[in-house]
C-alpha cells in the first residue's frame, strides 16, 4: 500500500478528489497538529471521531435539514443524554477541547439543550463565584444535576449593560435580593436554552442596595423546580421563537416580578454585600464581565472552525465538479482550475489558518489572565479585552463573508441544504451579534487605541503596552516590499503597522480636534466613530498578521514551513491589496509595488494550488461532523445529492394532500370552465 501525505486517501474515492490529495506535499495528521495546537489533541480528536463512527446510537437519524425544530431538539436531547452516559468511555474527564470536539461531531453546530451551560454558566460560576458558592453550585453544574445559562440581554437593552431594567434590590431586613422586571422592555430576551431547558441561570440585574444602583451585577437564581421543571413562583419564561438558525437551542425570555432569592445568590468571589447591606467593591470594575470575555476568547477559534467547514465543502466540491473549458481542445475542468475560483477560496483557506492561530494565543492570553485574576492580578484585563474585542468583529465579520463566498462558489447546490452552507453561515454570522454587536465592540477596542494615540503624543511611548508598541515607532519614509532582497514578511509587517498606526494617529486627531473645538467628549466620539474603527480594524488585522508570522516561525517541519510560508505569503499580499486605500493615500505604497503585490498574489494562488484539498483536507473534519453532501470526504457528490434528494419528506408520497386538496380541484374547476 502506498503511503501518501495526505492522510484522507480511501479506495473507491472519487478519483476526481483522489487526484488532488496525491498531489498534496505535506502531511495531513501534522498540520492537524499545527492546526489544533499539538499532536495530542490532533491525536485525540481522530481517536474521538473513529469511537464515534463506530456507536450508530450517536449518529444522526436524518439529516437535519430534514427535521422540524422540535425533533431536532428531542433528538439532540437523546444524544446529549447518550454523551453524559458515555462521556468517561469517549474523551478524558473535564477536557473542553475534547468535550467542544466531541459536541461537534455528535450534536453538531445547531446547539443543543445544554450548550451554554458549558459555555458561560459553568465560565461564569467558576470566575465569580466565592468557594463556598463553587462547593454549592458548581460541581452540581458540572455533574449535570443542575442546567443553567447566562441571562443578560434583555428585550430592549443588549449592548448598554448601565440601562438594562432588571433590578436586585437588597431587603436588608429579610436578608434576600428581590429580582424584578418592570417593564416588557426589561424581558430578559435571547438567552441561549433559557426558554425550555435551563432550570438555574447567571442573572445579570442592576443591584440596588437602600436606594443606591451599583450597576449591572451577577446572580445565581433558580428557575425552575428541579424535580416538575414547572417554573417557580413569580418566574416568567419562554422560547423566543425561531431565528436565522441555531435553532436547537431555545434562546428564551424571563421576567421576574417581585422574586427572592438570598443574599449569597450573589456572586461573591469578588464582590460581597454584607447582611447589613455594606457594599464590597471589586478589585476591577468590570470583573463581573468574565463570562463574555470566555465566549469572545474561545469564539476566534470557533468561527475559524466554522470557516474551515464551509471552505473544504467548497474545496473538495470543486474539484469534482466540472464544468466549462479553459483550452476549447480538452475536456470540461474541475472549477477548482479557475483563477477566479481559487481567488475566491483560497484567501480564505489562510484566512482560516490565520484566525486559528489569533484564536490560539487568545485563549493562552485569557487564561493567563483568568489565574491572575484569581490571584487578584487584574492589570492585563483592558489588554484582554481589547484584543478580544477586535478580534471577535473583525473575526467573525469575515468568517460570514468567507462562508457567503464558499456557498456561492458552490454554484446552485450551493444554495441547497444538501451543502449544509446556509446553516454553517446562519450559525456563524451570529457571531457578529452575540458577545456584543462587532460595531460596539470595535469601539471597546478603539478607546484602547485612542488612549494609547495620546501616549504617543504626549512622548510617552515607552508606556505603551506589547500590543500597541508599533504605535510608537518612526515608519520608514516609504514601503520597501519589493524593494529588498528579502524574502521574508518584515516589510509587510512594517506596512501593515504604518497603515494602522496612521489611521489611528489621523482618527484620535480626529476625536481630539473635535474636543479642541469645544464638542463635548462623546459627541466628538460619535462623530469620529467610523474612523475609530477603521483603526481597530486595522489594529487587528495587524495583530492576526503578525500571528500568523509568529506561527510559520515556529514550524520545524520543512514541508509543513514551506507551505504554510505559501498559505502566509497569499494572506498578506491579499490583505495588502484590500486595504490599499489606505497604504495608497499618503503614498506609502506605490502603485508599482501594489502591481508587484497583485502579481505575488495570483503567483501563490497557483503555488497553492495542488495543496488546496490537502489544507483542507488537515482540518479533519469528519462527514458526521460537515454534515454537508457537497463536502463528503469521499467525493461521491452526485449520487448521493439523489439518494439525499429521494430522502425529502415530500417524496414520501408521490401526490401530496396539498395537491389533492387544492391544486386538483383548481386545476379540475379551470378545465370545466373551458367546457
Ligand atoms: C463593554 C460594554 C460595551 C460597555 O460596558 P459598560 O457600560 O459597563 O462600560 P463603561 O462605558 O462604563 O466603561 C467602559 C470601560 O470598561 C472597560 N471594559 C468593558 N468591558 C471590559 C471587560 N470585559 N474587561 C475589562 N475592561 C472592560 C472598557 O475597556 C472601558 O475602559 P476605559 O474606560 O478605560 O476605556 C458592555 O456594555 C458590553 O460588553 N456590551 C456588550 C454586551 C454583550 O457582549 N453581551 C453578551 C451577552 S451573552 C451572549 O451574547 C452569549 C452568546 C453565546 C452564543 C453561543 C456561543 C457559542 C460559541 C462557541 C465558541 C466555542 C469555541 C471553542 C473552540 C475552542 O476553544 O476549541
Ligand atoms: C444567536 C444569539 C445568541 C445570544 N445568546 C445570548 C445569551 O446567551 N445571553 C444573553 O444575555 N444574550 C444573548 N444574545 C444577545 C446578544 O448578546 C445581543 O443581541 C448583543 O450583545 C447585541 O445587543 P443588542 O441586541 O442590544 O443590539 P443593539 O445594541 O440594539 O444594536 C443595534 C445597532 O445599534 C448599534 N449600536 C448600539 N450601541 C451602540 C453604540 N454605543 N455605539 C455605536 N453603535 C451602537 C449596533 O452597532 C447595531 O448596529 C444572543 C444573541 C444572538 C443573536
Amino acid at each position: 500500500m502506498v503511503h501518501h501525505q495526505n492522510k484522507a486517501i480511501r479506495e473507491g474515492d472519487n478519483p476526481d478528489l483522489t487526484a488532488e490529495r496525491v498531489t498534496g506535499t505535506f502531511d495531513t495528521h501534522s498540520m492537524a497538529a499545527q492546526i489544533y495546537n499539538s499532536e495530542a489533541h490532533a491525536r485525540r480528536r481522530r481517536e474521538i471521531t473513529e469511537i464515534i463512527a463506530k456507536r450508530p446510537e450517536l449518529h444522526d437519524t436524518k439529516p437535519f435539514p430534514f427535521m422540524t425544530r422540535e425533533e431536532k431538539i428531542l433528538e439532540s436531547s437523546r444524544k446529549l443524554t447518550l454523551i453524559t452516559k458515555h462521556m468517561n468511555e469517549i474523551i478524558e474527564p473535564n477536557n473542553s477541547n475534547e468535550m467542544f470536539h466531541l459536541n461537534n461531531e455528535v450534536l453538531g453546530i445547531e446547539g443543543h439543550p445544554m450548550a451554554l451551560h458549558g459555555i458561560m454558566f459553568i465560565p461564569a460560576l467558576t470566575a465569580q463565584a466565592s468557594e463556598e458558592q463553587q462547593k454549592k453550585w458548581l460541581t452540581r453544574a458540572i455533574n449535570r444535576e443542575i442546567v443553567g445559562t447566562y441571562a443578560q440581554t434583555e428585550l430592549g437593552h443588549g449592548t448598554n449593560l448601565q440601562n438594562l431594567e432588571t433590578t436586585a434590590t437588597y431587603d436588608v431586613a429579610t436578608q434576600e435580593f428581590v429580582l424584578h422586571t418592570p417593564t416588557i422592555t426589561g424581558l430578559k430576551w435571547w438567552p441561549g436554552n433559557l426558554g425550555k431547558s435551563s432550570n438555574y441561570a447567571v442573572v445579570v440585574a442592576l443591584m440596588f442596595i437602600k436606594g443606591k444602583n451599583y450597576g449591572p451585577h451577577t446572580f445565581m437564581v433558580p428557575l425552575r423546580d428541579e424535580k416538575t421543571h414547572q417554573p417557580l413562583k413569580g418566574i416568567t419564561i419562554g422560547d423566543i421563537g425561531p431565528k436565522i438558525a441555531y435553532n436547537v437551542t431555545d434562546n428564551g425570555f424571563l421576567g421576574f416580578d417581585h422574586y427572592r432569592i438570598p443574599r449569597t445568590n450573589l456572586l461573591m468571589r469578588h464582590t460581597r454585600v454584607e447582611p447589613d447591606g455594606t457594599y464590597v467593591k471589586p478589585p476591577h470594575a468590570k470583573i463581573n464581565y468574565s463570562a463574555m470575555v470566555h465566549v469572545r476568547s474561545h469564539m476566534i477559534t470557533g468561527q475559524a472552525i466554522m470557516l474551515s467547514y464551509a471552505l473544504t465543502i467548497a474545496t473538495r466540491y470543486s474539484s469534482v465538479r466540472r464544468q466549462g473549458q479553459i483550452d476549447t481542445t480538452q475536456p470540461e475542468v474541475k472549477v477548482l482550475e479557475y483563477q477566479t475560483q481559487q481567488h475566491r477560496l483560497f484567501p480564505y483557506i489562510a484566512r482560516a489558518y490565520a484566525f486559528v492561530f489569533a484564536g490560539a494565543e487568545t485563549v493562552k492570553l485569557y487564561e493567563r489572565v483568568l489565574e491572575e485574576v484569581a490571584t487578584g492580578n487584574v492589570s492585563l484585563m483592558a489588554d484582554l479585552h481589547a484584543l478580544t474585542s477586535g478580534l471577535k468583529s473583525v473575526v467573525s465579520h469575515y468568517t460570514a463573508q468567507g462562508i457567503e463566498q464558499a456557498r456561492m462558489a458552490c454554484g446552485g447546490h450551493g444554495y441547497s441544504q444538501a451543502s449544509y452552507m446556509s446553516e454553517i453561515f446562519g450559525v456563524a454570522v451570529g457571531g457578529c451579534t452575540y458577545e456584543g454587536e462587532n460595531m460596539v465592540m470595535l469601539l471597546q477596542l478603539a478607546r484602547y487605541l485612542v488612549k494609547s494615540a495620546s501616549l504617543v503624543k504626549t512622548g510617552q511611548s515607552s508606556k505603551l503596552g506589547p500590543l500597541v508598541a508599533y504605535l510608537g515607532a518612526k515608519s520608514d519614509s516609504t514601503s520597501l516590499i519589493d524593494r529588498t532582497p528579502t524574502t521574508g514578511f518584515a516589510e509587510y509587517v512594517k506596512t501593515f503597522q504604518h497603515i494602522a498606526r496612521r489611521q489611528t494617529l489621523k482618527a484620535a486627531d480626529k476625536f481630539f480636534g473635535l474636543m479642541e473645538k469645544g464638542e463635548k467628549r462623546p459627541i466628538a466620539w460619535n462623530k469620529s466613530s467610523v474612523e475609530l474603527n477603521r483603526a481597530s480594524r486595522l489594529h487587528t488585522r495587524l495583530y492576526i498578521v503578525e500571528a500568523f508570522v509568529r506561527r510559520v516561525e515556529e514550524v520545524a517541519d520543512p514541508r509543513l514551513k514551506e507551505v504554510l510560508t505559501d498559505l502566509l505569503h497569499l494572506h498578506v499580499n491579499y490583505e495588502l491589496l484590500d486595504m490599499s486605500t489606505y497604504a495608497l493615500e499618503d503614498g506609502f505604497v506605490s502603485s508599482s509595488q501594489l502591481d508587484y503585490v497583485r502579481d505575488q498574489l495570483y503567483f501563490y494562488l497557483a503555488k497553492i494550488r495542488p495543496n488546496a484539498v490537502s489544507l483542507v483536507d488537515s482540518w479533519e473534519f469528519s462527514d458526521q461532523e460537515l454534515r454537508s453532501v457537497l463536502g463528503r470526504r469521499d467525493g461521491h457528490v452526485y449520487e448521493n445529492l439523489f439518494a439525499w434528494a429521494k430522502a425529502s419528506p415530500l417524496n414520501k408520497t408521490d401526490v401530496l394532500p396539498s395537491v389533492d386538496k387544492y391544486l386538483k380541484p383548481l386545476m379540475e374547476s379551470a378545465r370545466a370552465s373551458k367546457l
